[in-house]
């Protein structure tokens, strides 16, 4: 593993007091929900085993309302002693996953703590009982059972403090941070309210019966993966449901529908279609769920979505449920409108700072638009742990674009036919490939095992884009890393740290170095599993090389090694794009440097022509006393010959980036404000400017199909 720089310690923000809410009468809880803590201690809990009596074969468990109250106290004291950390090791190069199921994975990791907790909990002699264990909530067995199947027997606190609400009857606003269970959240209780609850006499049985709950969601994707989950939970109740969304046929869609269904579940534009074609009625709904409601809007869905909802005949016997991670105020509009005025909120990230995953490693990295293809493969290397990695772009040509210079990754946005995007969603889960690079599409709520590592190639026009994508990884207590490629000298992303409460951890890129000494133990390693028998053989070939070359033993079998592990030649890169084969030059002036063409007039003055047009990425440093740009390495000693003939000023190769003024394009390219604070080690070489792909972008809000910039 090649030991990468890291300026600034990634920790403090999870470290910071939390602040919890709650207020019971006024419906509106917030907590702080340190999610890594409450798993762990949900791991712990496990070991108490409560008996599941054949006589609790009873539909509901009735002890578990009462238990309720206390239930959430417990929570809560258990959130106060907590804290929230996302530290994580180092990368390490684990084996890829070949598929398999989150949960598992997660439990064998948190069986781990449990054996070195053992002792102690022993030595306690208490036993805690799981407030969250699946046996206090009012679930009948058969869904028990497939969450069971599926390693599920507690549930996670969005789930466990929505339960009660929504299965009583309230309509709620859910809000918890990305991979935290919010799905379930909804499904649970809806598909225990329709067998066992209050809309269990009022829903529609038999041959073509009409839906009794609809839920709309962005995407394509997202819709067949919320199908799925209630293909799985509703399955085991005898309840069916149907997946209605665009660039599918009609006509399978319409024939499930007239046998009947209890479940309807597709993106808005396909719904309304439906609607219109008079193919559905939902003027028996019970349950409205809006997934991801603020992307939908944003998605220019606003119409559909309020055509779809009024399609009810009485709003006031329908419960609404809205979720997401992320709630801009102006989706508080919507829920006034469409929820009732007494609804409930569960809001589980609130006021606090860090509204990204906790259990995300956020780092960024410096790098231009070209240097991307190369500088991707080696991030890939040092930080996906042998998992799958998504990569964000901002248009659908540049993720077209990318996905053909990356070796096995395929590419996912709202150009590609619809078969062929499930396809690759389907060969991306079961591990066919490993790296998929996808628009904002794949931003939203895509729940895939062992995405290990994201990386976004530019910061997102918002922070919710950033919460979501990062959150992609990381997910139901498990660990991931987010690295997003940004341009010092372009991006603004104090910003998204800013409003994200992300504290970014600042990192040169990998170095081409570090990367091949890592290979050259792997290759060392390898040449130690090759059998003795092979020795006689290539000996006098061995001997003659030794002979002949001049070198070391040693030396030569460095060589060899370098050879093996496919590393004729170490490239190094630049500190402030990321380029290979360029190197990052400080240039220094006694008198103050106020824009670009000074810099370029003091190069001239001491450089010829084209060594002058050779530099590239030129940014100028905060303190306003100097400037930093590429050269190409080959020619680095040309450049810091020639200020030997400049008075005044110095050129030096940079070790750490100094920070940068961001240039605000909305001002015509002048220079704003100091850049962020962020300091690089290491050594490089560098690469043009040019870093934005928005220029490809079709721009504005995307059309009632949504996706049309994605
Ligand atoms: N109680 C639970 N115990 C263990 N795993 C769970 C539990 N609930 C959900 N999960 C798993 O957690 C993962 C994340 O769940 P889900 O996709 O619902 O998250 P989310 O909060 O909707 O995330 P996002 O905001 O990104 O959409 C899924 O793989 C799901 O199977």
């Amino acid at each position: 593993m090649p030991s990468l720089a890291v300026s600034e310690p990634h920790s403090s923000q999870h470290k910071k007091e939390k602040k919890m809410k709650i207020d019971l009468n006024a419906e509106t809880i917030e907590l702080d929900d340190s999610f890594d803590k409450k798993i762990k201690k949900e791991k712990k809990l496990k070991k108490l085993k409560v008996s599941e009596s054949d006589s609790e074969d009873s539909t509901v468990n009735e002890k578990s309302k009462k238990k309720d109250k206390k239930r959430k106290v417990s929570e809560i004291d258990e959130e106060e002693t907590s804290e929230t950390s996302s530290e994580l090791v180092e990368p390490m190069n684990l084996k890829a996953g070949s598929g398999g199921d989150s949960v598992k994975k997660k439990r064998m990791k948190l069986a781990e703590v449990e054996d070195e907790d053992e002792d102690e909990d022993r030595s306690d002699g208490v036993e805690e009982e799981d407030p969250n264990a699946v046996l206090n909530f009012r679930i009948s067995a058969p869904l028990r059972e497939a969450l069971k199947a599926k390693g599920i027997e507690s549930l996670f606190p969005i789930q466990a403090m929505t339960f009660d609400s929504v299965l009583d009857g309230s309509d709620l606003v859910g809000r918890a941070r990305t991979g935290q269970g919010k799905t379930l959240a909804f499904v649970l209780p809806i598909l225990e309210s329709l067998t066992n609850g209050h809309t269990k006499i009022a829903r529609k049985t038999g041959y073509g019966r009409v839906p009794s709950v609809l839920v709309l969601l962005p995407t394509r994707e997202l819709a067949t993966q919320v199908f799925a989950e209630f293909e799985v939970y509703g399955g085991a109740l005898g309840l069916t449901s149907c997946c209605l969304y665009g660039g599918a046929p009609y006509q399978t869609q319409q024939i499930k529908l007239k046998r009947g269904v209890d479940i309807v579940i597709g993106t808005p534009g396909r719904i309304k279609d439906h609607i219109e074609r008079g193919n559905i009625d939902f003027s028996s709904l019970k349950f409205r769920v809006l997934d991801e409601a603020d992307e939908m809007l944003r998605m220019g869905f606003v119409e559909d979505v309020e055509l779809i909802l009024g399609k009810v005949e009485d709003a006031s016997k329908v419960q609404t449920l809205l979720f997401s991670a992320t709630l801009p105020d102006w989706v508080k509009h919507i829920a006034a409108r469409f929820l009732k005025p007494h609804k409930k909120t569960v809001d589980l990230v609130g006021n606090e700072k860090m509204k990204a995953s906790t259990n995300v490693r956020h780092i960024i990295i410096p790098c231009s638009s070209t240097a991307r293809s190369q500088l991707i493969p080696d991030i890939i290397r040092c930080y996906s742990s042998g998992g799958r990695t998504i990569i964000f772009t901002e248009t659908k040509d540049s993720a077209s674009q990318l996905s053909g210079l990356l070796p096995g990754a395929r590419a996912l946005h709202g150009d590609i036919q619809q078969a062929q995007r499930e396809v690759t969603l389907s060969g991306f889960r079961s591990g066919k490939f490993m790296t998929l690079v996808a628009t904002n599409v794949a931003a939203r709520g895509l729940d895939i095992n062992d995405v290990q590592l994201i990386i976004q190639c530019e910061p997102p026009r918002d922070v919710e884009a950033y919460i979501h994508r990062s959150g992609r990884t990381g997910r139901a207590g498990n660990t991931g890393v987010a690295v997003m490629l940004y341009d010092p000298r372009r991006s603004n992303i104090s910003r998204i740290e800013r409003e994200s409460g992300v504290k970014f951890e600042h990192i040169s890129a990998p170095q081409p170095a570090d990367i091949a000494k890592a290979a050259g133990s792997a290759a060392a390693e390898s040449i130690t599993q090759v059998s003795d028998g092979v020795i006689p053989i290539f000996k006098s070939a061995a001997q003659e090389l030794l002979n002949t070359s001049g070198l070391a033993p040693v030396e030569l079998l460095a060589k060899a090694l370098a050879k093996t592990a496919g590393y004729t030649e170490i490239k190094s890169r630049s500190l402030l794009s990321s380029m290979e084969n360029y190197v990052t030059v400080l240039l220094e002036s006694e008198r103050p440097i106020y824009t670009l063409s000074f810099v370029y007039g003091v190069l001239r003055r001491f450089l010829p022509e084209e060594k002058v047009e050779a530099v590239t990425s030129l940014g100028l440093t905060a303190d306003g006393k100097g400037a930093v740009f590429d050269v190409p390495s080959e020619d680095l000693d040309k450049y810091l010959a020639g200020q030997e003939n400049a008075a005044g000023v110095s050129l030096e190769v940079v070790k750490e980036l100094p920070r940068l003024q961001v240039r605000d394009p909305s001002r015509g390219g002048r220079f704003g404000g100091g850049g962020h604070g962020g300091r690089f080690s290491g050594g490089g070489r560098g690469g043009r400017g040019g870093f934005s792909d928005r220029r490809n972008s079709s721009g504005g809000r995307g059309g009632r199909r949504g996706n049309s910039k994605w």
